[in-house]
C-alpha cells in the first residue's frame, strides 16, 4: 500500500463533516427561527487554550452557530465561575456550554463540570453523561468530542471495529477512558495501558487498533506495530525546532515515520484527530439545539 493510502486525512474528513453539518443547519433554518448557540468559557491566559478557543469560534461562525464567549481572569474565584456557568445554564439561546480545560489550580474542575447542565454539556464531561457513556445500552446526551472524532475517523476510513483488539495507551478522563468505552461498545476487545503497565510495547504488539493518548512525544515506536494495524494518534506535543517560524513543531504520541511502515492506516499530527475535536463540538452543539427545541431528526 502506498504511503498516501495509509495516511488518514483528518482535515479532509473534518471538512466533509463540516459540509454535512452545514447542510443540516440550512434545513434547520426552514423549521426554526432560532440558531444553535455555543458558549465557550476560557479562564486565564494560556496561549494554547486561547488558540483552541479561537479555532472553535471561527468554525462556529462559518457554520452559523452563535458563539457566546467569556474570557475570565486567571484569578477569578470558583464562586464567580460557577455564576457564569449558571447564567449560561439558564440562557435559552445557549445550547452548549464548554469550559476550556485545564482550569487554574485554585478552581476545582469537578465542581465546575458538575455545575454544567447535562443537557448543555457538549463536552460530555459531566458525571451523568460520563456515567451513561460507560454503561451498556445507555445513551449519554453528549459524548466527549475528541473520542467521538476518533471513532468517526476509524469508521470513515473503512475500518471495522467489531471483534478487533484495541489497545489504548493513556487513561485520562477526557480521552483515554471515554474512548475505551466507545470502542468497547463498538464490540472491540480493549486493553487500557497506563504508567503502571508492566510492558506497554508487548500490549501494543497485539493490537489491531492502537489509540495513543498519553501526552508524550513519539512514545509509541515503529517496532511495536503489528502488520496491518490502524493507529490513531491523539497526542499534540510541541517540540523545539529552530527551523520553524513558531520556534517549535507539533508531534504526536506516535513515532509517525517508524509506525507508518507496518500500519495499514495512521493519523498524522497535525491534520489527524485535532480537526475532529472542533467539528464534533459543532455537531454536538447542533444536536443539543435540536433536542432542546424539540426538533426531531430531519435528515
Ligand atoms: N473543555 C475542553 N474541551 C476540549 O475539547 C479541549 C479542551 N478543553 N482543552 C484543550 C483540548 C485540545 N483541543 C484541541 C482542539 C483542536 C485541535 C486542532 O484543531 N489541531 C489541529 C491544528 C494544530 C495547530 O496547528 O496548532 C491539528 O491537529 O491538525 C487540537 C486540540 C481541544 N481541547
Amino acid at each position: 500500500m502506498s504511503r498516501k493510502d495509509k495516511i488518514i486525512d483528518g482535515k479532509k474528513i473534518a471538512s466533509e463533516i463540516q459540509e454535512e453539518l452545514y447542510s443540516e443547519i440550512q434545513v434547520l433554518k426552514t423549521v426554526s427561527p432560532k440558531k444553535p448557540g455555543l458558549a465557550v468559557i476560557l479562564v486565564g491566559n494560556r496561549k494554547d487554550s486561547q488558540a483552541y478557543v479561537r479555532m472553535k469560534k471561527k468554525m462556529a461562525r462559518k457554520l452559523g452557530i452563535v458563539d457566546f464567549e467569556k474570557n475570565l481572569p486567571e484569578n477569578i474565584s470558583q464562586e464567580e465561575l460557577l455564576q457564569v456557568v449558571t447564567e449560561y445554564n439558564n440562557n435559552p439561546e445557549v445550547n452548549g456550554i464548554l469550559v476550556q480545560l485545564p482550569l487554574p489550580k485554585h478552581i476545582d474542575e469537578e465542581t465546575i463540570l458538575n455545575a454544567i447542565s447535562p443537557e448543555k454539556d457538549v463536552d460530555g464531561f459531566s458525571p451523568i453523561n460520563m456515567g451513561n457513556l460507560c454503561m451498556k445500552g445507555r445513551d449519554p446526551l453528549f459524548v466527549p468530542c475528541t473520542p467521538k472524532g476518533c471513532i468517526e475517523l476509524i469508521k470513515r476510513s473503512g475500518v471495522n471495529i467489531s471483534g478487533k483488539k484495541a489497545v489504548i495507551v493513556g487513561r485520562s478522563n477526557i480521552v483515554g477512558l471515554p474512548i475505551s468505552f466507545l470502542l468497547l461498545h463498538e464490540n472491540a476487545t480493549i486493553t487500557v495501558c497506563h504508567s503502571r503497565t508492566k510492558d506497554i510495547a508487548k500490549e501494543v504488539k497485539d493490537a489491531d487498533i492502537v489509540i495513543a493518548a498519553l501526552g508524550a512525544p513519539e512514545f509509541v515506536k515503529g517496532d511495536w506495530i503489528k502488520k496491518g494495524a490502524v493507529i490513531i494518534d491523539v497526542g499534540i506535543n510541541a517540540v523545539p525546532d529552530k527551523t520553524k517560524k513558531r520556534g517549535y513543531r507539533l508531534v504526536g504520541d506516535v513515532d509517525f515515520e517508524g509506525c507508518l511502515k507496518n500500519a495499514s492506516k495512521i493519523t498524522p499530527v497535525p491534520g489527524g484527530v485535532g480537526p475532529q475535536t472542533i467539528i464534533q463540538l459543532m455537531k454536538s452543539t447542533v444536536e443539543g439545539f435540536k433536542r432542546q427545541n424539540g426538533i426531531k431528526k430531519l435528515l
